[in-house]
């Protein structure tokens, strides 16, 4: 869906005296993890007229101008009474400024951590603010006697949302969203949004399910009728299904037995954004991650999150040659409970120096820690290669941890039931994908034709392939079968451990096909894919794709098949 359509404002009323402004953004968008789908965004801001006016999540600074054009259209900015912040974020400065500018009349109203934000962000420590911790409401009149419900988790520690009794609406903020920029206001058919919003709470919740259970708990005795979401399509459609999605997604990580304990600060979002895509390779290998974010985290929780963990990361950007207070007390504690067999890692942003990392490293490494990964070092914003590299990472982390579980269970013989699966055979064939900066590939036998017409097939892939995150509805990618004879070559290349990022297809000869995904010169025959959907199956992606072009490049040759003894292996 990505596209060269212009930035706009979309304007719809929703319900009774209340309108939302979508600004939308069509391009690809990807500068944090959870944009990777590549499918734009929408900022969504609401307005609700009462007898007072409030304005609900005004977007950040790149919709400023065409943002207040729009609002002024419609509806008269001096008569604002309220801004609602349902989250306080710094690129929304710009905005806020210029609205004040416009109504110096404004109140702003958001929870207590997002005043302190708020303050730092318009560098006005006297900005009028009402702070909502949950006890107040706020009535503009006409029935929209507004709640307020904190629901803070690690990454946006002042998150609140807000309810309107009177059009039954639940002003969401982070949310329930979604990544995805469309004509469509609301979710109607909403199982075309399921795999979007599936992969939005992946990456912006799963590190806090703990904290998603409690702001669900906290919001389950409200009657709604629409979640009035930040990002994304509103959710009045698929609500009931979203919130048991959002319950049992929760669960799910909340009720693993291995965790990791992510620990990091970071002082201008750096640090955090690495955070994010590292938390997103260790959930997608079936580990849990606890995200602590240690400058609003106790010390006790820090203790117990590393007591209970088998493995712990930690993030520090570096200010001042130094990593930061909080992060050097979380040190401290980590030092003082952790047992040494406990797995570690280190990363960070840093501007020049980076003395952060090394420091933390150094005194994990004195203190005999073991390494999960190498530690990473970002210069300032991290790009597409970087997010990718941090996901590797975690994953390997995760996958560290997870065998040296099994390493302590006994190897169990295939029963007969597995060697019976084990009979069914598919044809050896290596994934190759290339999206802009990002390249990945996987040997994939449990590969099978899945429709004439369209030509269609399915391949299966274990949710902790790095090349998983390339195969999403849309993407595009090659199948090189492989040549019986011919095989076991690119087999034991693309079967050997790579390191996160690593290239590879460096010692590959290899063609770009018109889709820019890798041909291998050597397979049999190659077929170009798009990905059309993905289903949930036990450990592994089912991915349906349709065959946009393909060759037979040895017309003498036979098909590569893999044999089986056990249909637990590959
Ligand atoms: C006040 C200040 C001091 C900084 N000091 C250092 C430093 O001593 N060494 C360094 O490598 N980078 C330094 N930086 C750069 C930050 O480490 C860099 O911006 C990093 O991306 C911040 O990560 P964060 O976004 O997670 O906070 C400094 C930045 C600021 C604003």
């Amino acid at each position: 869906m990505s596209s060269t359509k212009p930035r706009d404002v979309q304007v719809l009323p929703i319900g009774t005296d209340t309108t939302v402004l979508r600004s939308r953004s069509w391009t690809r968008l990807r500068f944090e993890i959870e944009y990777a789908l590549a499918k734009g965004t929408t900022a969504n801001c609401y307005i609700i007229q009462g007898d007072k006016t409030a304005l609900i999540d005004p977007p950040g600074e790149t919709f400023t101008e065409i943002y207040l054009a729009a609002l002024q259209q419609r509806f008269d900015i001096k008569a604002i009474d309220y801004v609602i912040l349902g989250h306080v974020n710094p690129n929304r400065a710009a905005t806020l400024k210029a609205l004040l500018e416009i109504a110096p009349q404004i109140t702003f109203v958001c929870s207590n951590p997002g005043a302190i934000n708020l303050r730092g962000a318009l560098e006005n420590p006297d900005l009028p603010i009402l702070v909502m911790r949950g006890e107040e409401n706020l009535d503009l009149g006409k029935g929209h006697n507004l709640q307020f419900v904190p629901t803070p988790n690690p990454r946006y520690p002042d998150l609140l949302c807000t309810y309107d009794p009177q059009t039954e609406i639940l002003y969401t903020d982070k949310l329930f969203g979604a990544h995805i920029c469309g004509d469509q206001v609301f979710d109607e058919g909403w199982e075309i949004f399921s795999e979007d919003r599936r992969y939005y709470y992946d990456c912006l919740m799963a590190p806090h399910a703990r904290q998603v259970e409690t702001a669900l708990e906290k919001l389950s005795d409200l009657a709604v009728r629409m979640y009035a979401t930040g990002h994304g399509p509103l959710v009045r459609y698929g609500l009931i299904e979203l919130t048991k999605a959002y319950y049992q997604w929760s669960q799910q990580q909340t009720s693993q037995d291995t965790t990791v304990a992510l620990i990091y600060a970071s002082a201008y979002g750096n640090t955090a954004t690495l955070a994010g895509a590292i938390a997103r390779g260790i959930t997608k290998a079936g580990v849990a991650v606890e995200s602590i974010n240690c400058e609003v985290a106790d010390p006790e929780e820090i203790r117990a999150a590393v007591e209970k963990a088998a493995g712990f990361v930690i993030g520090s950007p570096t200010l001042g040659g130094h990593a930061p207070t909080p992060v050097q007390t979380a040190l401290g504690i980590v030092l003082s409970t952790a047992a040494n067999t406990k797995l570690a890692g280190v990363f960070g942003s840093f501007g020049w120096s980076g003395e952060a990392v090394d420091l933390i490293e150094g005194k994990l490494k004195d203190a005999g820690y073991k390494f999960g990964f190498d530690s990473i070092r970002v210069k300032f914003k991290p790009n597409d290669a970087t997010l990718q590299m941090c996901e590797e990472a975690g994953t390997d982390f995760a996958q560290a941890l997870k065998k040296a579980k099994k390493v302590r269970a006994p190897l169990q013989p295939a029963t007969s039931v597995e060697q019976a699966v084990g009979r069914v055979v598919g044809s050896l064939c290596v994934v190759t994908a290339k999206q802009d900066d990002i390249s990945s590939a996987m040997l994939a036998s449990w590969v099978s034709q899945a429709s004439f017409n369209p030509p269609g097939l399915t391949i299966a892939v274990a949710k902790d392939r790095a090349l998983e995150s390339l195969m999403h509805s849309e993407n595009k990618f090659v199948l090189n079968i492989l040549q019986e004879g011919n095989h076991l070559g690119l087999m034991k290349h693309f079967l050997k451990p790579f390191a996160p990022g690593q290239d590879r297809f460096t010692e590959v000869a290899a063609e770009t096909a018109d889709n820019g995904s890798p041909i291998l010169n050597d397979a049999l025959a190659y077929l170009e894919c798009t990905v059309k959907s993905r289903m949930e199956s036990g450990d592994h992606w089912l991915v349906y794709a349709t065959v946009d072009n393909g060759k037979v490049l040895n017309q003498d040759g036979v098909t590569a098949v893999h044999h089986r003894k056990s249909g637990n292996h590959y």
